[in-house]
């Protein structure tokens, strides 16, 4: 497995927002974390990524707990967080040829222009980041979370803003990386239809439990509706009753 989780919890203070939350991944495998706002999602994110310190429970991302990871480790998981902190300043393909660089000692990084290509920012590579509109910025943001070629890809929110051609461009090339290179892909989303269309495994989570998980056509006929949007409405609403 590429990515474990057990029993895992996590509290802030006195609050505790994940309850025994446990899934694993295999490699090449999308996974699609789906649930209200406040649900527990970035928390799960974080603590996979190594940017939270869980309270319990056992967790492993390529063979290694995330709260121990070296800068080895660290080189093969790549991350897309809700907003990548800006260097306004910075050129689009400097950037992207800077922060491929860290990566060198341990894999090949993408070549900027391919990258640039890859996320359609080609037209860009020469502006400063500030200038981009923001769906360009969360292009750019895909495109850090993957110049190390990942063998494990976290995207929170990935395609939040994104014009319906950048989605579909997007959503090709999460394809490609999980099919071609094997890149395990865990993603949290709102859009249901990104769900259904990546996932080859949707998690339901709600108030800190995974309530659902399956297929997109699993959940359909578990729920006994006729669409995804249902299906989540249905579980989401039974677990606020
Ligand atoms: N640093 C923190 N301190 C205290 N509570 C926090 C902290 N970070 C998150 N929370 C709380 O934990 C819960 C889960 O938050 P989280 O951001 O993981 O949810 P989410 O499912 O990603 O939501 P969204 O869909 O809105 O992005 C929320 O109730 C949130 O208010």
């Amino acid at each position: 497995m590429v990515l474990t989780v057990d029993g895992l919890r996590m509290r802030y203070g006195d609050t505790e927002v994940l309850h025994d939350v446990s899934f694993d991944a295999g490699a090449g495998e999308v996974i699609a974390l789906l649930g209200p706002n406040g649900a527990g999602k970035s928390t799960t994110i974080e603590i996979l990524e190594g940017f939270r310190l869980r309270s319990a429970g056992r967790v492993e991302v390529l063979g290694v707990d995330p709260a121990a990871g070296d800068e080895r480790w660290r080189s093969r998981v790549g991350i897309v967080l809700q907003s990548w902190r800006d260097h306004g300043n910075w050129r689009v393909r400097e950037l992207l040829h800077h922060l491929g660089s860290y990566y060198a000692p341990y894999a090949t990084p993408w070549p900027a222009d391919e990258l640039l290509d890859a996320v359609g920012l080609a037209a860009q590579a020469k502006q400063k980041i500030r200038t981009l509109s923001g769906g360009q910025r969360r292009r750019l943001d895909v495109a850090i979370g993957i110049v190390g070629r990942p063998d494990i890809l976290f995207l929170d929110e990935p395609t939040a803003g994104f014009d319906p051609e950048a989605r579909y461009e997007f959503h090709e090339l999460v394809r490609g990386l999980a099919v071609d290179q094997g890149t395990t892909i865990l993603l949290t989303t709102h859009d249901l239809d990104e769900a259904r269309k990546l996932a080859h495994r949707i998690l339901v989570l709600a108030a800190g439990r995974i309530i659902a998980s399956g297929t997109a056509s699993q959940l359909i006929a578990a729920a006994d509706v006729g669409s995804l949007e249902d299906a989540y409405l249905a579980l989401v609403r039974q677990e606020h009753r």
